[in-house]
């Protein structure tokens, strides 16, 4: 699929998911589409061992095309609900870590891709927040979903209620991003963070965030019972026997994988 307003750039083994829509990144129609088909390439290629969502130096996202929505009828919107989530839910699907490197502003749907990633670093002088209150609608790309089961229901809904912006330094304490540095450096401490599962078990890392994520979503006992079928089927993988012969025969942390 040729996509012009958002592109997959692999090097080194990590792969950066640019957004690429001046002057703000707002996600149209388009722009959803094109980080679907770029989500499942990043899952797919054998050259991808993490990811790394970044919207430039300037801004991350604003948020869905307000200027696009706001000619939608009730009717146009339902016949659009595939496509709703259908970005967030396929750059969460991506079974490799993921990180989003937060610049400027990340707002209402532009949050809701930060949301879809393992975790978010952000420059100091970035904003947050799920403002879509303030135009009558709820975030609808997952964020009362995402956020309350990140920082808690009664700051999600302070958020979501308020449709305040955050600052970088409120978003750390309340654990809405991980990492907080300078807006020059956020995108290389992403990719840093990223590269360590360079040349990592594939397979393993794939079943650690399948069994976190989906263990989310269900009781105890099912979540156990999620690890267990992941944590035996990876016995049935070149990696577990490279892995632990590397330890047998050279000791800890010395093994190297095929990282696919
Ligand atoms: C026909 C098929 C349609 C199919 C659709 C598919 C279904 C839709 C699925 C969407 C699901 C997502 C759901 C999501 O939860 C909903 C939202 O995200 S709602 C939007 C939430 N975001 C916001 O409310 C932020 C709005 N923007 C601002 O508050 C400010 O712009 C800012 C980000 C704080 C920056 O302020 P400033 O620095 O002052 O800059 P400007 O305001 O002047 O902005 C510059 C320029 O960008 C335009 N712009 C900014 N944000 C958006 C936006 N979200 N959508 C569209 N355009 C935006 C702004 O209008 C300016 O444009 P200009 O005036 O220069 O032409």
């Amino acid at each position: 699929m040729v996509t012009e307003l958002a592109r997959l750039e692999v090097t080194d083994g990590v792969g950066i998911l640019r957004l690429d829509r001046p002057p703000m990144n707002a996600l149209d129609a388009q722009l959803q589409t094109e980080l679907v088909a770029l989500s499942r390439e990043a899952d797919e290629r054998d050259d991808v061992a993490a990811v790394v969502v970044f919207g430039g130096e300037k801004v991350f996202a604003a948020g869905a095309d307000v200027k696009e929505m706001a000619a939608m009828s009730y009717q146009e919107m339902v016949r659009h609900a595939t496509l709703l989530q259908g970005f967030t839910r396929a750059i969460a699907a991506i079974g490799k870590p993921t990180v989003s490197a937060i610049t400027g502003f990340a707002l209402g749907g532009g949050l809701e891709v930060a949301l879809s990633t393992d975790l978010r670093f952000a420059a100091e002088n970035a904003k947050v927040g799920q403002p879509e209150i303030l135009l009558g609608i709820i975030p609808g790309a997952g964020g009362t979903q995402r956020l309350s089961r990140l920082v808690g229901p009664s700051r999600a809904k302070d958020l979501i209620y308020s449709g305040r912006f955050v600052t970088a330094a409120e978003a750390e304490r309340i654990g809405l991003v991980d990492r907080v540095v300078p807006a020059e450096e956020v995108l290389r401490e992403a990719v840093d963070w990223a590269s360590q599962f360079v040349g990592g078990p594939a397979l393993a890392l794939r079943a650690a965030k399948s069994s976190i994520d989906r263990g989310l979503e269900v009781d105890l006992q099912t979540g156990l019972e999620i690890e267990r079928l992941e944590f035996t089927g990876l016995f049935a993988t070149d990696d577990q026997s490279t892995g632990m012969t590397s330890f047998v025969e050279n000791g800890p942390g010395k093994a190297t994988f095929e990282g696919r």
